[in-house]
């Protein structure tokens, strides 16, 4: 089994990586808890749910609450109903909430646990490639209608048991979202590590030792990160390349009409057009681009408008002064920080969504 610590100034925990880990989960807990609550959404409910049941046994109250699958129901209404869940169940402050489910479930259920009596222990138990990223690192939120985790905290959870056998079902949009984070990861971080997942066909050649390796290699990228800059202070902005662009489409389109990590994929190869122009440099957006498009990403979309995405991109977290801070590369694993002007960003996305057409 593979074990990673997280050490940030405030808190250690482990983010353990193997098959069947959902079958043994209190044995990665620290603590006992006498009463748990399983928050998870309705397609993995029919999953997995029961066997994180079972592995409490017989002396821990076990409770659930499902949410419907879907990035929508990152909603204030579900949130206030788990909380309702939490109260009706007894947690008290020694209670645990478990996570079970992607980066939608691990956001909400993390959130909730996180103000829940002021914050109450968590468990996040991941079952998407996409949550190898969402699930460490302590970023818990739910959505406004006006921007994705408006409303959020940094709230690191006991542990992270990512029982990799999830993995094996997942529908191919979802390998697509989730892969999008660990070619996210390349770009930030390395160039082999990148150009490796470059030459996979993730759709047709699905290996799940190859996916592990890429986990963990994407895991541990996140963690030196979040050891560094818990709060997001500098270099964790990294960890948002594509999100600027991402995040505005999903509000666009809709929560659930394109994927976080489709939408993030986008946003990278808007992020390495928008670096190659203002730094100058040549960046890998052709391989990027033919590799989404091998794997059926959606990279024509209908019409967007680029005066409403603009003022979605302000929104972002990064942004200061109602100007747009996106996450720019220098080179593979040199990232930076840059402030744009409004007019060059219409500029930029006018040309990436004509270029986009093109194909
Ligand atoms: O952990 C981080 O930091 C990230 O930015 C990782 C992102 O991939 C993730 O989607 C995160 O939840 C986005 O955070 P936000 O602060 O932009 O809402």
């Amino acid at each position: 089994m593979s074990s990673l610590e997280i050490k940030t100034s405030t808190n250690i925990y482990h983010v353990y990586v193997d098959v069947k880990l959902r079958h043994k989960l209190p044995s990665f807990l620290e603590k006992e808890y006498s009463n748990v609550l399983i928050i998870t959404d309705s397609h993995v409910e029919k999953l997995f749910l029961d066997d994180v049941i079972h592995s409490f046994g017989t002396t821990t109250k076990v409770s659930y609450a499902v949410v419907p699958a879907g990035e929508s129901s990152k909603s204030i209404e579900n949130y206030f109903n788990l909380m309702t869940s939490a109260i009706e169940n007894g947690l008290d402050r020694h209670s645990l909430i478990v996570a079970l489910g992607g980066g939608m479930v691990g956001d909400l259920a993390g959130f909730v646990a996180a103000t829940y009596m002021r914050g109450i222990d968590y468990v996040q138990v991941p079952t998407t490639i996409l949550a190898h990223d969402s699930s460490v690192g302590g970023k818990v939120a739910i959505n406004h209608p006006e921007g994705k985790n408006l409303i959020g905290n940094f709230y690191p959870p006991q542990a992270v048991v990512y029982d990799v056998e999830t993995l094996n079902s997942l529908p191919e949009k979802e390998v697509r979202s989730g892969y999008a984070e660990i070619v996210k990861h390349g770009l930030i971080s390395d160039e082999a590590f990148f150009n490796q997942v470059m030459e996979q066909n993730i759709l047709s050649t699905f290996n799940p030792q190859i996916l592990k390796k890429h986990l963990i290699k994407g895991i541990s990228v996140k963690a030196n990160i979040v050891e560094t800059d818990e709060k997001e202070g500098n270099i964790r902005k990294y960890l948002n390349l594509g999100h600027t662009l991402g995040h505005a489409l999903e509000a666009e389109l809709g929560y659930g009409k394109i994927t976080h990590g489709e939408a993030v994929a986008l946003g990278m190869l808007f992020a390495l057009q928008v670096s190659e122009k203002v730094y100058g440099v040549t960046l890998p957006y052709d391989t990027l681009y033919n590799w989404l498009s091998k794997n059926n990403y959606p990279l024509h979309l209908s019409r967007v408008d680029k005066y409403v995405l603009l003022n979605r991109m302000k929104k972002d977290k990064k942004s200061r002064d109602l100007k747009v801070q996106m996450v720019l590369l220098k080179a593979i694993g040199q990232s930076t920080i840059e402030q744009l002007d409004d007019e060059q960003l219409i500029q930029f996305l006018e040309n990436f969504f004509r270029e986009l057409v093109k194909g």
